[in-house]
């Protein structure tokens, strides 16, 4: 991003119009300094004719709502107009993507800031190590939204912490200013709130409390938020699993403090039964992010010798269900002979 840019609006790429990248969108366009190309997919004919549909908790009723520019893949990016941001808002699920080489085509050296507003923990590096020269924030967010066809559901509000995910080639200085940049477009509109952090990898932890066991014990369940803990779920294996994410942390070096649980347990009340974002993925049959969610949890707790009995079935039973939604997709196919028994 160049001082330059400061003055006028600024271009920003947001790649995958869901529930969450269709209200980045509203949010940085009704700020008035950016303009937004979004980078859709399967409801891109519909969008492109049509417009989204939002019913939302922020910015009320959006009929026949664009960005100003809508495309159907990933633009290659024109030295004449560079992206200041390139917004990722797609899932992470290595098995069936590839984020970096999703991205790369948009990504200009030295001057595209990537911002991921995304789930998962540790969802950065591979992004610092293919694009070097680039500025990457990083988001945790809290909204409530979900998209079919162009038609959102916004009904938890729009507010995340965002941080620089430090990247040691470039100079900090540089990544705060595009750090408060971004954020200044993103909040600028009053409404839609990005809370600067100076660490966001405590605060990718936290969520990691709430997603590594809420989204993932959903899912295999396929009980709501609620419901899973009015059955019982939340002292067998919510609060448990919870405790097991919170000693990976603390071994990584963060410490998240003695009341986390009980947080993390409350950010969400049990009188708003609602259905996490991988629980909304088993039921349209898409699938899931196990690896971000809890995968790279895991693989941080066997580095450090933390045991995690509890997660370490959640996510036997999450691979399971994983297979199914891949499999149905035709991603994978039954394997004809039986694996191994050290196949864990
Ligand atoms: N939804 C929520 O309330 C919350 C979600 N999150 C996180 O935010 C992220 C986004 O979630 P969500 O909005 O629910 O995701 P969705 O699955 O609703 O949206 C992702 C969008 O990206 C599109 N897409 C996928 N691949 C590409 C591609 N190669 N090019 C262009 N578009 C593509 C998909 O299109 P297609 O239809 O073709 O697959 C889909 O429209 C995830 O990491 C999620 O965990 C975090 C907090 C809450
Ligand atoms: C915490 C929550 C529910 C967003 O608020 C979420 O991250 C999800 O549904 O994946």
């Amino acid at each position: 991003m160049s001082e330059s840019t400061h003055q006028s609006k600024r271009n920003v790429l947001v790649i995958g119009a869901g529930g969450v990248g269709t209200m980045a969108c509203v949010a940085l366009e009704r700020s008035g300094m950016a303009s937004v190309t979004a980078a859709l997919r399967s409801n891109y004919e519909k969008v492109l004719r049509d417009g989204f549909e939002i019913e939302s908790v922020d910015h009320g009723k959006l009929s026949g709502w664009r960005p100003s520019h809508v495309v159907n893949k990933v633009p290659h990016v024109s030295a004449e107009s560079p992206f200041d941001y390139v917004v990722v808002t797609l899932k992470t699920i290595p098995e069936i993507n590839n984020i970096v080489e999703i991205i790369a085509p948009s990504i200009t050296p030295n001057r595209t800031t990537i911002v991921l507003l995304q789930n998962g923990i540790y969802i950065e590096p591979p992004i610092i190590d293919a694009f070097q020269t680039n500025v990457v924030l990083s988001g945790p967010s809290y909204i409530g939204a979900h998209q079919h066809n162009g038609h959102v559901i916004h009904d938890d509000p729009d507010r995340y912490h965002l941080g620089v995910f430090h990247n040691p080639k470039l100079d900090p200085e540089d990544e705060r200013r595009n750090l408060e940049d971004f954020a200044s477009i993103y909040n600028g509109a009053g409404i839609a709130h990005a809370t600067i952090v100076a660490d966001i990898v405590h605060y990718r932890w936290r969520k990691a409390l709430w997603n590594g066991i809420f989204n993932t014990m959903c899912a295999v369940t396929q009980l709501d938020n609620a419901a899973i803990r009015r059955f019982g779920g939340e002292h067998s294996l919510i609060r448990p699993g919870m405790a097991e994410m919170a000693k990976i942390a603390q071994a990584d070096g963060y410490n998240l403090g003695d009341k986390v649980i009980d947080e993390m347990v409350d950010a969400t009340p049990i009188e708003l039964s609602f259905r996490p974002s991988m629980l909304v993925d088993v039921d349209k049959g898409n699938p899931l992010e196990v690896e971000v969610v809890l995968g790279n949890a895991l693989r941080i707790a066997r580095q450090k010798g933390v045991q995690t009995p509890i997660l370490d079935n959640t996510y036997r039973f999450l691979k399971l269900v994983q297979a199914r939604l891949l499999a149905a997709r035709g991603y994978i196919s039954e394997p004809k002979e039986l694996p191994t028994a050290d196949f864990i």
